[in-house]
């Protein structure tokens, strides 16, 4: 056991967006993390790529090293924060700061979807801890409610908004009538999104959030490869003034479900896509950057986490708080609670999630038109919610709301409907979230 009164030694690797206000941090808080870790929490090294870069923090003199290897292998480390992101070096070298004893704190979501159950074999073979509540929703906990608050409880769902660039992107093309590209272009324009948005509007960020929430809330192993994903890129005006019609916001969702099999095993179901959701949900009043992660258990009921999913300073929040808890677990020389994978559960593919469908098809307008529509759906089983028909001349177009089907019920519709001489076009398809069947 680390003896009390002596420091624990924390090495920060990374001194970008993230990393600086770590930095920043762990200096202006120092006396209160003594307090709170029950000993001195002392930065001894800050590995950076380039030595003379300008840094938002002032890194103490002789910290700052470009050898993040010899950092984390020094041996004396006690906790290494990982916030250089992407999947190397930055496995290499979490893996070799577990190897040399050092508990880890990062906030690479890409990383922990695409390879987390390396890191955490490696962790478990080390005795040392590895958590990463920055790499989900940013300052928001919803990682550790649902490692340790929701552990005597079974979570059935969850709904995460977990992009902010998106949903200020949604929020502006929702509030303001504007289309993809200039709501894009504000939010670039506004520092919320990339010069290269992709990783954002393409849905890969959410994607691999998604897969972390999948594995936490349902202990099964999820990667971001398990997860279906679409981005908001082909999300129109049209799309988003149809929601409103409906009293619906289109948000782009991470959805994570636990689905009874036939056989009566469990499984799960995990997706990333734009989707309407009524604006009575408590995800609708999701404005602007800000992120929200809805959580359905069975004891618990509907719980909602909400708060700002990006950003150094908020994110930070996240990174120091794991690292107080993995100061404390090696002053008192424990491991906290690792991975929970034991359910072993099935991914489902795609074309078994179960939702409801928005579909817009432009048709001749002519009489027997609407029952061969409705015959489509009929013969895959899509039973029909509601239909508006809006007249334009010799043509129209039908806005048809499905109650629950499969996706790949909706793909035959879909494919069938292509094919019928009377319909022109299926202009939009876009799932519905969050309400009463
Ligand atoms: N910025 C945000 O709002 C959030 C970021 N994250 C995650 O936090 C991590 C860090 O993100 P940011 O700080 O935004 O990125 P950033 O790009 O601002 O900072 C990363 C820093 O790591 C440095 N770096 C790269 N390779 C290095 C190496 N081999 N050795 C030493 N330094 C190296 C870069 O020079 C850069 O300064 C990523 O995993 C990201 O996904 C998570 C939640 C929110
Ligand atoms: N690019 C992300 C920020 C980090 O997770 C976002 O827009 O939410
Ligand atoms: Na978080």
């Amino acid at each position: 056991m680390t003896e009390s009164g002596k420091p624990l030694k924390v090495a920060v690797l990374g001194c970008g967006s993230v990393g600086s206000q770590v930095v920043r941090l762990l200096q202006e808080q120092a006396t209160d993390l003594a307090a709170r870790v029950g000993s001195p929490v002392e930065l001894v090294g800050v590995a950076v790529r380039r030595l003379d870069a300008a840094r938002e923090v002032e890194v103490p003199e002789g910290l700052l090293t470009t050898d993040a290897e010899g950092l984390v292998s020094r041996g004396d480390i006690d906790v290494v924060v990982e916030v250089i992101g992407g999947i190397e070096p930055a496995r290499s070298l979490i893996l070799s700061a577990l190897e040399h004893g050092a508990s880890v704190v990062s906030a690479n979501k890409a990383l922990l979807a695409e390879d987390g159950p390396t890191l955490f074999e490696a962790a478990e073979k080390a005795g040392r801890d590895l958590y990463y509540e920055a790499a989900v929703a940013g300052a928001i906990p919803i990682l550790r409610p649902l490692r340790e608050s929701l552990a005597g409880d079974k979570v059935t769902r969850v709904l995460g908004i977990v992009n902010g660039t998106t949903n200020f992107i949604l929020d502006k093309m929702d509030t303001s009538g504007a289309g993809f590209a200039d709501a894009l272009e504000e939010a670039q324009a506004l520092g919320y999104a990339e010069a290269d948005p992709t990783a954002d509007v393409e849905g890969f960020d959410a994607a691999a959030k998604a897969a972390i929430l999948a594995s936490l809330a349902f202990h099964t192993r999820v990667t971001d490869a398990d997860v279906y994903r679409e981005g908001i890129a082909e999300v129109s005006a049209t799309d988003v003034a149809s929601a409103r019609e409906m009293n619906c916001v289109v948000k782009l969702l991470a959805i994570c479900e636990l689905r009874e099999q036939p056989d009566g095993e469990e499984a799960v179901s995990v997706r990333v896509h734009p989707a309407m959701i009524p604006r009575s949900h408590p995800l609708a009043s999701v404005r602007e950057a800000y992120n929200a992660v809805f959580v359905e258990s069975e004891a618990a009921g509907q719980l909602m986490f909400y708060g700002p999913g990006a950003g150094g300073s908020p994110t930070a929040s996240a990174v120091l708080g794991d690292l107080v808890t993995v100061a404390r677990n090696r002053r008192n020389d424990v491991r906290g609670p690792g991975e929970s994978s034991y359910a072993d559960r099935a991914v489902l593919p795609m074309g078994e999630a179960r939702t409801r469908y928005h579909v817009a098809i432009d048709v001749d307008d002519r009489a027997g038109v609407l029952a061969t529509v409705a015959t489509a759906f009929a013969e895959h089983g899509v039973s029909i919610r509601t239909v508006r028909q809006e007249g334009r001349d010799d043509d129209a177009q039908l806005v048809v709301v499905s109650h629950e089907a499969t996706d790949a019920q909706l793909s035959a519709t879909v494919a069938h409907l292509q094919g019928m001489d009377s319909v022109r076009e299926v202009s939009s398809v876009m799932r519905v979230e969050g309400g009463a069947e």
